[in-house]
């Protein structure tokens, strides 16, 4: 079942049009008949859990893998037929970092600012904007995780790119490097960019994402502002414990239940009452089939 609305409207001009995406690893579909628009100018969200199909998604819009079947346009261009026309477009942070060891950062965003075409007075800007100004002049071997993929993030940005794609941003960052990250993205949307991560991280999503689309096994199986998600499926419970010793539970967001509570009360049965609020974290577990209590 597919939870909110993933139907794309033919009113909008979405920056990324997935549609009926399916990608194979020989019989496996790690991708399994996905679709949805991603819109100009939103940061959208693929959460999901370990093997859902998020980073092979992202393989496809970066032009590293093909679809086996459907079709994926950037900015109107078929990615498969038009990728030159693409390839301009957008920026990319790999999971996975991959700088050049003994090269200063600066040096590291010089090499790729001249392999983009970017001048070079945007190796500065974007060594400010992750804070990395004052490490700049040392070689990279010597940097923390949190300035490795800060330095990732400087060097997708070079060529102001309209569309930028991330792997799990912010895995295994420290609270203030995350937030350097987060505060990124949020200007680089404000200043227009169309921005798409991955990520597990539930809070990140709530926090800085417009929408997000729940993905399990190579499925989209809801997609909405967190915001909406979580209204739609906080549940709130009742658990009961009766003089008896039976236990009961009552789903307080419908009205027979809550009736049935409210009698169970008056009949001077109930010993102890307990309510609970599962959150969007729970929500999310429940989408991709995983136990929670
Ligand atoms: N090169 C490959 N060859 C075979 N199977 C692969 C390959 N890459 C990914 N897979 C499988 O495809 C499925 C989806 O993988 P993918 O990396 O897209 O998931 P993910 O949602 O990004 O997971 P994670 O959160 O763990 O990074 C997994 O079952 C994975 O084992």
């Amino acid at each position: 079942m597919i939870v909110g609305d993933p139907t794309p409207s033919p009113s909008h001009d979405p920056a990324i049009r997935i549609d009926g995406l399916r990608v194979h690893y020989g019989s496996f579909a790690a991708v399994d008949g996905l679709s949805l628009d991603i819109r100009r100018g939103e940061l959208f969200g693929l959460l999901g859990p370990n093997g859902a199909g998020k980073s092979t998604t992202i393989r496809v819009l970066i032009g590293q893998r093909q679809p086996t079947a459907g079709r994926v346009t950037v900015a109107g261009h078929d990615v498969v037929r038009e990728w030159a026309a693409i390839k301009p477009l957008f920026g990319y942070v790999p999971d996975r970092e991959n700088h050049f060891e003994e090269f200063t950062g600066r040096r590291n965003l010089e090499f790729f600012a001249d392999l983009y075409a970017a001048p070079r007075l945007r190796v500065r800007d974007c060594l400010r904007m992750v804070e990395l100004e004052e490490a700049a002049n040392l070689p990279v071997r010597g940097y923390s995780l949190g300035m490795r993929r800060k330095l990732l993030l400087a060097r997708a940005l070079l060529h102001e790119p309209k569309i930028l794609y991330l792997d799990e941003p912010t895995a295994n960052l420290d609270i203030h490097s995350a937030e350097v990250v987060h505060r990124i993205l949020r200007e680089r949307v404000a200043a227009g960019a169309t921005v798409v991560l991955t990520t597990h991280d539930m809070d990140e999503v709530e926090k800085i994402c417009d929408r997000v689309g729940i993905v399990c096994k190579g499925k989209l199986v809801a997609l909405d502002s967190p915001l909406a998600l979580k209204q739609e499926h906080t549940e709130r419970q009742a658990d009961v414990i009766l003089h008896s010793g039976e236990r009961l539970a009552f789903d307080m967001d419908a009205d027979a239940d809550r009736q049935r509570l409210a009698e169970t009360v008056r009949a001077g049965h109930v010993a102890s009452i307990r309510t609970r609020e599962f959150d969007f974290h729970a929500t999310f577990l429940k989408l991709t089939g995983q136990s929670f209590e």
